[in-house]
């Protein structure tokens, strides 16, 4: 039982990992004796400098990523607030497994490992197997009329995220949640509204492509839903409870104990990022251990990542989920860990230094 017991405080206010400062200043002092002009690779050196901080050593290194994919089903879909039908959920899980979604790509491209846990769907698929079955209920409820769950489910979503966490393999060295969800950009949506304290009409967006009348209908049950919800959210966790998803509070809970645990997070799009601005607001030093893959095309993510202070890697268009922006951007860690570890000093391949130094500086 990893809940709050009557004594002790919850475990995800419990204190997160520190990165480590020595090595931080070693990464960026190697940086500035690399062959090239100092600040040069432009994020990429912030990238290595922070990855060094994360692993506690100079010249550190990605050998064993993990992505996992929460998947929820969500009440609202009966408002018609998706392009595609609830049924999906199930469907993309059978073929996260088979391999053939995007994230099964990506995972395999990077060889990196793939776990897929069923948070609760509305249609039963417990005899999938290849999942890990946590299902808190048969979907939310619909939180266009009520509490899309209770205080007790919303605890349990986030146990569930740290249970996986716990259970990764030893040594994994970088953590990517993914997620699935007919209708999860609706709760992203008003869980980032509510947190920010913004109209849902701020962050609304089309998700799998809900354009036109469709978008305003969408745009107008969001709204509505907050303006239900609104007096019952006083904290981050009841803001979970009036309007989240069980997939979203997984995430949330899995950066929470990764940042316990000093496992560095990259984070996807928009969906993840919710979770992201969640856990942060759980436990302000999750944020620490975050780096963020890609800004999505869904237009609440830039409203997200600015509350976040978050800089990401990527703008690639995608809007899909799954922790494939997110995946994709490993391709760019990676390289930046490559440059910092195995790139010569100006000492090493007997270049000259800068000779022109501003009084500036
Ligand atoms: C085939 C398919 C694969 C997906 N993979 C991720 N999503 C993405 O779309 C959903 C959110 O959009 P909305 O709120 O509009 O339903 C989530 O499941 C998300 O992960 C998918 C959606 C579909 C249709
Ligand atoms: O950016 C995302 O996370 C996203 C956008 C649209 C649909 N699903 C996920």
């Amino acid at each position: 039982m990893t809940s709050a017991s009557r004594w002790s405080s919850p475990w995800w206010l419990h204190a997160t990992a520190i990165p480590d400062f020595r090595s931080e200043q070693g990464a960026l002092a190697r940086q500035n004796e690399l062959t090239k002009p100092p600040g040069s690779l432009g994020m990429l050196e912030e990238v290595a400098i922070k990855f060094a901080a994360w692993q506690g050593q100079v010249k550190p290194q990605i050998q064993l990523p993990q992505c996992v994919v929460f998947a929820a089903d969500h009440g609202v879909v009966a408002q018609g607030v998706s392009a595609f039908p609830q049924a999906v959920t199930v469907e993309m899980l059978k073929n996260f497994i088979a391999g053939g979604a995007a994230i099964s790509v990506l995972a395999r491209f990077h060889q990196m490992g793939l776990t897929v846990v069923n948070c609760g769907t509305a249609i039963p698929c417990e005899y999938l197997q290849g999942v890990i079955h946590r299902p808190v209920a048969a979907g939310t409820e619909d939180f266009s009329l009520q509490a899309a769950m209770t205080n007790e489910q919303a605890q349990q979503a986030l146990d569930i995220g740290a249970e996986i966490i716990d259970q990764l393999e030893v040594g994994s060295d970088l953590f990517i949640a993914g997620e699935m969800g007919i209708g999860n950009t609706s709760a992203a949506t008003c869980l980032a509204a509510m947190i920010l304290d913004l109209p849902a009409t701020a962050l609304v967006g089309p998700g799998t492509g809900v354009t036109g009348e469709n978008l305003h209908h969408k745009q107008q049950v969001l709204a509505a839903s907050m303006r239900r919800a609104k007096e019952f959210v006083e904290s981050p966790l009841q803001a979970l409870e009036q309007v989240g998803g069980f997939e979203l509070g997984a995430i949330a809970g899995a950066y929470i104990r990764a940042a316990q645990r000093g496992i560095p997070i990259l984070v996807d799009g928009f969906i993840a990022s919710t979770a992201a601005l969640l856990a942060v607001q759980l436990n302000e030093g999750a944020r620490d251990w975050m780096l963020f893959g890609h800004q999505s095309a869904e237009p609440g993510h830039a409203r997200v990542l600015e509350a976040l202070d978050a800089e990401p890697l990527l703008q690639l268009n995608m809007r899909l989920g799954e922790g494939s922006g997110a995946a994709t951007a490993l391709t760019i860690v990676k390289q930046a860990l490559a440059l910092h570890n195995e790139m010569a000093t100006f000492a090493e391949a007997s270049v000259s230094g800068q000779h022109l130094v501003s009084e500036a500086e």
